[in-house]
């Protein structure tokens, strides 16, 4: 007899750069998949970062990374929709675009402290919450190059008039900006990055020489 299959519920959508995806990136979609009990999170490299200053690596290059870094995980698809998209990438087209495809789920939008500050800079961010409700882990103050510095409070959310359901991991004192920063001048297979990058990720960036000098 075959088995009935259990409709999907509960979907997460996980954007950022990845531009290196790290191991506070993995923590946070474990934790999503966890607490939320999703049925399949989207990891979701971002095409055109409208709102990022820099160019971002190749899209295939983190696309890559993302593979090595999220792969294992189970119930994680790799979505390249945003890097196949023209124009700047917003995260309201593509929760439209999933809504559409699970019209009776329960959407996450999963996102650390600093994007949930950021929030209402977003387009059309209203409608983004209107489709999906936001899931966030707290994160250090000092994002950026500042980020391994390890010393620095929880980010305060407490004076955020957002609804979000809070996402428990440890804090992680990494950001993807202080790791080019150190694989511009250390390699990729260096001990000190074994904590900070995961090892399938080290592995492609020494293979592909990315990130030799300072973005
Ligand atoms: N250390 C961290 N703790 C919690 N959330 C994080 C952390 N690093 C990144 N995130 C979250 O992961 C998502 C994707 O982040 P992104 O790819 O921009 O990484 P980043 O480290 O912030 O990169 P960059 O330094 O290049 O801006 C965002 O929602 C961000 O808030
Ligand atoms: O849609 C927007 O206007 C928008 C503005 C800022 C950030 N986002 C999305 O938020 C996610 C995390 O952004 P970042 O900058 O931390 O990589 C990623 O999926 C971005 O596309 C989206």
């Amino acid at each position: 007899m075959a088995s009935a299959t259990r409709p999907i519920q509960r979907v997460g959508m996980f954007g950022g750069a990845f531009d290196p995806p790290h191991t506070a990136h993995r923590a946070l979609a474990q934790a999503a998949l966890e607490q939320l009990g999703l049925d399949v999170l989207h990891v979701m490299p971002t095409g055109q970062a409208w709102h990022k200053a820099r160019t971002l690596s190749a899209a295939r290059h983190r696309i890559a990374m993302c593979e090595a870094a999220f792969g294992d995980l189970p119930r994680v698809r790799i979505d390249r929709r945003e890097t196949g998209r023209h124009g700047p990438s917003y995260t309201a087209d593509t929760l439209a675009e999933l809504r559409a495809e699970y019209p009776q789920a329960t959407l996450y939008l999963v996102l650390g402290a600093d994007q949930l500050l950021a929030f209402k800079s977003w387009v059309r961010w209203e409608e983004v919450l209107s489709l999906a409700t936001l899931a966030v882990a707290n994160r250090p103050t000092n994002i950026g190059a500042q980020a391994l510095r390890g010393d620095a409070p929880l980010t305060d959310l407490s004076g955020v008039d957002l609804p979000f359901v809070p996402l428990c991991m440890p804090l992680q004192h990494i950001s993807a900006t202080a790791l080019r920063a150190k694989l511009a001048t250390e390699p990729a297979d260096d001990p000190s990055l074994d904590l900070l990058v995961p090892d399938a990720v080290a592995s492609y960036i020494s293979q592909n020489h990315l990130y030799q000098t300072p973005t």
